[in-house]
Formats: structure tokens, sequence, C-alpha cells
């Protein structure tokens, strides 16, 4: 039986004031690992943004959980249960590391009783509880990186939203991360994540969405996308090639199962 999608957009048209980024766009999010490619300016954090109701649909439909998102409420009801890191995300200089995923898990709603130990098991996650402590300020950018994957982590949630998450890490913390997005989904978790790292993809991702230009022109299995390659496709690996002739215009998509 096909599980019950976790998210669902139908016929979403996003952009800023005037400006439309996605038209029309169909896709589902189910539990697993969804990997998310497309060129710079695709419309991937403008996709990620929508999902994570911080930005409503300027037409089209966004249900979580099962249930449409259309008030002020219905996004306060589904809040808690999305982890969210951002392209950018902000911070205190000041904060300590566990201060900082701490007050993600204030913001998540995560029970008092359950925040510290919840925090401490998000930053052993990342491989920071050795830099609990320490300020934000004095991590490393990559440090950074994984401080914010800890708060987007922190108290399971249901639905994890990761926006270039591996940018800055070094090859073992890459390994490390893959590992870390499959035990999550092993445990019921749906997480999608975008990347221009295509190997992240074919390495820890179950399904493969290719976004251009607002709009959806691959999703399948990483092997499907692989599949689809030409021999004339730049590219140092078969999903690479697959990844350019899909870009290059073949196949297009009208609803998206991740
Ligand atoms: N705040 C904004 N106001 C106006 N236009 C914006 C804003 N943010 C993004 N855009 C435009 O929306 C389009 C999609 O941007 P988005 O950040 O969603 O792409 P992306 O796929 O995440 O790109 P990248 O891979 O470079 O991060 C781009 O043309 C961008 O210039």
């Amino acid at each position: 039986m096909t599980p019950r999608p976790v998210a669902r957009l139908t016929a979403l048209a996003q952009g800023y004031g005037s400006h439309r980024i996605i038209e029309g766009l169909h896709l589902f999010v189910q539990p697993g690992v969804t990997g998310l490619l497309g060129p710079n300016g695709a419309g991937k954090t403008t996709l990620f943004r929508t999902l994570a109701t911080i930005a409503p649909p300027q037409s089209g439909t966004l249900e979580l959980f099962g249930k449409p998102v259309t008030s002020e409420r219905d996004v306060r009801r589904v809040r808690p249960r999305i982890g969210y890191l951002p392209q950018d995300f902000g911070y205190y200089p000041a904060f300590s590391v566990t201060d900082f995923v701490r007050y993600s898990a204030w913001l998540r709603e995560v029970p008092s009783k359950e925040a510290e130990s919840a925090t401490k098991e998000a930053l052993a996650a990342v491989g920071l509880a050795g830099r609990a402590r320490d300020r934000m300020k004095s991590l490393s950018g990559g440090m950074l990186r994984r401080a914010g994957i800890a708060a987007a982590i922190v108290g399971s949630p249901a639905l994890l939203l990761l926006d270039e998450p591996t940018v800055g890490l070094d090859p073992a913390q890459r390994l490390d991360f893959r590992e870390l997005i499959r035990s999550l989904a092993r445990d019921g978790a749906a997480v999608v994540l975008s990347t221009h790292l295509v190997e992240d993809v074919g390495a820890a991702c179950d399904t493969v969405l290719v976004l251009d230009d607002g709009r959806l022109v691959h999703s399948g299995t990483p092997q499907e996308l692989a599949a689809l390659s030409t021999p004339a496709a730049p590219g140092d690996s078969p999903l690479e090639r697959g990844y350019m002739t899909v870009l290059s215009g073949h196949g297009t998509t009208e609803e998206a199962a991740c």
C-alpha cells in the first residue's frame, strides 16, 4: 500500500510580488529521502519556503499531514512537525551551540522535559557534542552548517526540509550526514534536501526531483534519472549525465511522488 503523502502541492503558483517563479507545480512527498536538484535560480528555495509554510501559495493548495494548510491556525498546527534548514540561517553570535539548538526545540514546541535530551541527541548526531558550550561565532563554516542541521532535526520532525545542507561539510562529515538522514528516514521522517552535489543524491536519496525554471522536469529514482543519460550529455557519472540530459529538455513530469 502506498503511504499517505506527508505533503502535497496542487497546481502551485509561487513567486515574489508579480514575479512568478513556479507555475502549475504538482508534487507529493512521502516518507523517505528525496533529493531536489536544479540549476541556480530554478526555484528550489522558493519551493522549500512554501513547504515550510513560510510563504503561502500565491495560488494552488498545500496539504501537510493529510490536511489543507490555508490559515494562520493551520500553520501553527503544522509548524512544530516541520524541521527547516534554510540556505542562510540566522543566529545570535553570542548564543552557545546548545542555546541555539535548544531555542529551535522551544520554537518547535518540544516538551520542556525532553528538550535537554533532544538537544544533546541532535548535537551528537551532527558530531558537535564536544562544541556544545562554545559560542556560535566561534564555529567554522562547516560546523555552523552542522549546528543548523542539529537545529532542524531536534525533536525528530516528521517533515525535514534541508536547503543545501552539505555546503561546507568535509568528506567525512558528508558521509556521516548521508547516514544520519537515512536513519531519520528509517524512523519514518520525510526528508527533502536540495543540493548541487549530484553524488549526494545518488548515495542517499530514494527519489530525485529535478526543478528547472520553476517546472518539474523529472521525478523518479536516482537509477531512473541515470538511465535517461545520453552519450552526448556532459558529466562524470551516469547520474550527472542523466541530470544534464533532463535539463537539456528531455522528459517532463506532471505530478511527482517523493
Ligand atoms: N526575495 C526575492 N525577491 C524577488 N525575487 C527573488 C527573491 N528570492 C528569490 N528570487 C528569485 O526567484 C528565483 C528562484 O530563486 P530560488 O532562490 O528559489 O532558486 P534556487 O533554485 O534555490 O537557486 P540556488 O540554487 O541558486 O540557491 C530566482 O530568479 C531569484 O532571483
